[in-house]
């Protein structure tokens, strides 16, 4: 069975507030899989009912193709939303007594703690206490601390929220390493350009439901709507009583337009053209932030 962690039918309710309802989706060997929604869509419940630190109401969760157990979740890497580091501890110490925690060699412990410090950029931050640390420096941290012990799946809510841009890109670097070994990765994120840029698979959720799930090309195909941007001389908003056309957005000479299913593309082009010179005229490609939009509103 190859390395796939699931998540089948998962619902859980909090009182009478169902925070998540029949949750189901993979997290695939050597995937980055971002995970995303808004605010309170039940991004942390899962990783929590991933991690086993809350219970599911009904379905579950397998690894390689079996339910987890307390086993294979000690060689899994979490990073926690409420974070987990001791403020007043030493960072090179708190790796060193985590990676021990999961059972590495005390050389070993030292070794990996070494190695990642300055993978993520600590290198000499590595003997401060962690609240004296800047926030992005303890998120960095606070990455090492779930690596520490080269977890075989990681699960990592909000990993990137208080990194600056480059902290982002060293952050990244680190993650796509694991998933070059083969590593699923599941992190979750509301900043949809970090999404966009990092994640091979995504999984978009709203009010506790998976709203679409599949590889990121994937998704951005299957939800492109007949959407073209014509430049033209003119103005181009004769568009707007052309058959078959929805005007989306219209800058004077710069139309972007949705087509109707059946609708000829070309008859557009040669209307247009009939009117003047055409600057620029082809399908538009959707960005994650309208797929996201599209498919939770
Ligand atoms: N321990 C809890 N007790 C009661 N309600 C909870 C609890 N944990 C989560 N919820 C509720 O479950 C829903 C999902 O919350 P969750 O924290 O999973 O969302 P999220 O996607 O991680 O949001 P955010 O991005 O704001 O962290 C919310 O309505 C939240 O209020």
């Amino acid at each position: 069975m190859t390395n796939v962690l699931r998540v089948e039918g998962v619902s859980r309710a909090f009182g009478d507030r169902q925070a998540l309802r029949d949750v189901s989706f993979e997290v695939t060997a050597g995937r980055m899989t971002g995970f995303v929604g808004g605010n309170g869509a039940g991004k942390t419940t899962t990783m929590r009912i991933i991690l086993g630190v809350l219970a599911p109401d009904s379905g579950e969760v397998t690894w390689k193709g079996t339910p987890l157990t307390r086993q294979d979740r000690r060689r899994f890497g979490y990073m926690p939303e409420e974070r987990g580091l001791y403020p007043k501890m030493a960072v090179r110490d708190q790796l060193v007594y985590l990676g021990r925690l999961h059972g590495l060699s005390a050389r070993q412990a030292r070794q990996n703690t070494a190695e990642l410090v300055d993978r993520v950029g600590l290198g000499e931050r590595a003997g401060d206490q962690l609240e004296t640390l800047s926030l992005g420096n303890q998120q960095r941290a606070q990455i090492a601390a779930a690596l520490v012990h080269e977890p075989d799946v990681l699960v990592l809510d909000e990993p990137f929220s208080g990194l600056d841009p480059v902290a982002v890109d060293t952050v990244v670097a680190v993650l796509r390493e694991y998933a070059a070994r083969g590593v699923p990765v599941l992190f979750s994120s509301h900043q949809l350009d970090v999404v966009e840029r990092l994640c091979d698979d995504l999984v978009i959720i709203a009010a506790g439901a998976v709203r679409a799930a599949g590889a990121r090309q994937w998704l951005r195909s299957t939800y492109a709507q007949r959407r073209f941007e014509l430049v033209v001389d003119g103005d181009a908003g004769w568009l707007r009583d052309q058959p078959g056309v929805t005007l989306v957005d219209l800058d004077g000479a710069r139309a972007l337009f949705d087509l109707a299913a059946g609708a000829d593309d070309q008859g557009v082009l040669r209307a247009a053209l009939d009117r003047g010179p055409v600057r620029s005229f082809g399908p538009v490609t959707p960005s994650l932030a309208e797929i996201f939009r599209e498919v939770t509103q």
